[in-house]
């Protein structure tokens, strides 16, 4: 199984406030500069690497001098806004010193559950993958409580690998990986070496936070492993204390604990389209195109003839020939009024059209599945 890993092109890594702040004494500078030496190394190997990363509320809680944790809700989100400006600021620095640019990318769960942000959110994020910027995560503190209450960056790690079709997700925190049980309660616990994301079995081993500034503990990472092997990717916990964890895990190492996913990500998103597509509208479709898509291609607005419906960016619609044969579905990257102003006409005209471009096609083709 750990060749998977190996061949994965693209890869989210999640560290966890236990790591970042080395135990809530401010940012563990030393380690953050070792996983952007790590990532950059994997960027030259010709990976595409995405961090999420925790710590926000552990950074403005030593900016702010404050030595104990906050109960009250709105002093954690302050702490957060105060906190992140240095979390970003460190990884600024330590991936420039390998020539690597990073950018910031707050998120919520409710902008990845909504289509037309969740859209959005991943052609912001593949187009900095693609050019060579190294996305810095984290959940938006200031909007959202539900993370802050259950340390549940875990989930977003899966959320970001579903979002950009990753293939791994590594997640790095303080133990070695998933044990049978707590390793601070149990010291007769082995670690887990490798299993079936969606075997039941581990979400019965794993136990709550182990240090004062965690809130997730281990059943997180699990619930994300589930989470990330629906969209079809492989899971690694692992320490983020060890030698090259990054490298050795990237390289198929057995490091850590491996749960993997058993499709992949292109396979589960077609699974997920087929299963979860309530219909908006018809996009009648001219004979090339319909021939293009049959033959697995993008469809493009020049092959667009009629737009039946109103729906928005990211709804799900049928593609029908003009006899009224559905040849496809799939989600659409403009409203119905702008597939209406850009119908028949070639991609390079969208821009003069609408004033702006979202993407060249109307519907990507990972977004659409065949009939
Ligand atoms: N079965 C288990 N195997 C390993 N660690 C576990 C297990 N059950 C609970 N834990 C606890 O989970 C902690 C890691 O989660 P957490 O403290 O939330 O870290 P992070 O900030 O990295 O998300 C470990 O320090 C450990 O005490
Ligand atoms: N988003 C917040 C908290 C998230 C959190 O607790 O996550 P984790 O430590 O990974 O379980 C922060 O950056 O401090």
């Amino acid at each position: 199984m750990r060749e998977k890993i190996r061949n994965a092109r693209r890869l989210v890594v999640k560290v966890g406030s236990a790591l970042v702040t080395n135990n809530g004494a401010g940012l563990d500078h030393a380690a953050l500069d070792d996983w952007a030496r790590q990532i950059a190394v994997l960027r030259s190997n010709g990976r595409e690497v995405a961090l999420v990363s925790s710590g926000a509320i552990a950074a403005g809680m030593q900016r702010l001098d404050w030595t104990k944790r906050p109960q009250e809700m709105h002093k954690l989100q302050a702490a957060a806004a105060v906190g992140q400006m240095g979390l970003v600021e460190a990884y600024e620095k330590a991936f420039s010193r390998h020539g690597l640019q990073t950018a910031q990318i707050l998120l919520t769960h409710a902008d990845l559950a909504n289509r037309t942000r969740y859209l959005n959110a991943r052609s912001t994020l593949t187009t900095l993958l693609g050019l060579g910027v190294i996305p810095i995560i984290n959940e938006n503190d200031t909007v959202v409580t539900d993370e802050i209450k259950f340390g549940d960056n875990d989930t977003l790690g899966a959320l970001v690998a579903n979002l950009i079709e990753a293939e791994t997700l590594i997640i790095l925190t303080d133990q070695n990986g998933l044990y049978t049980a707590d390793p601070r309660k149990d010291p007769a616990a082995s670690l887990i070496g490798e299993g079936r994301a969606e075997d039941p079995v581990y979400e019965s081993m794993a136990g709550g936070a182990g240090s004062g500034i965690s809130k997730g503990g281990m059943i997180t990472k699990i619930k994300a492993a589930q989470r990330a092997a629906r969209s079809g990717a492989h899971t690694c916990i692992a320490s983020g204390r060890e030698t090259n964890p990054l490298l050795r895990i990237a390289a198929g190492e057995p490091v850590g604990t491996l749960l993997y996913a058993s499709s992949s990500p292109l396979q589960a998103r077609k699974q997920w389209l087929a299963d979860h597509l309530q219909l908006a509208g018809d996009l009648v479709i001219d004979d090339g195109a319909v021939t293009a898509l049959k033959n697995g291609r993008s469809l493009l607005p020049v092959g667009l003839i009629e737009v039946r419906g109103d729906f928005r960016r990211g709804a799900a619609v049928a593609c029908r020939s003009i006899t009224g044969e559905e040849v496809a579905r799939g989600l659409v990257n403009y409203s119905a009024s702008e597939c209406r102003r850009i119908a028949r006409k070639p991609t390079s005209e969208i821009e003069k059209l609408l004033g702006y471009i979202d993407e060249p096609e109307l519907i990507h083709r990972n977004n659409m599945i065949g009939r």
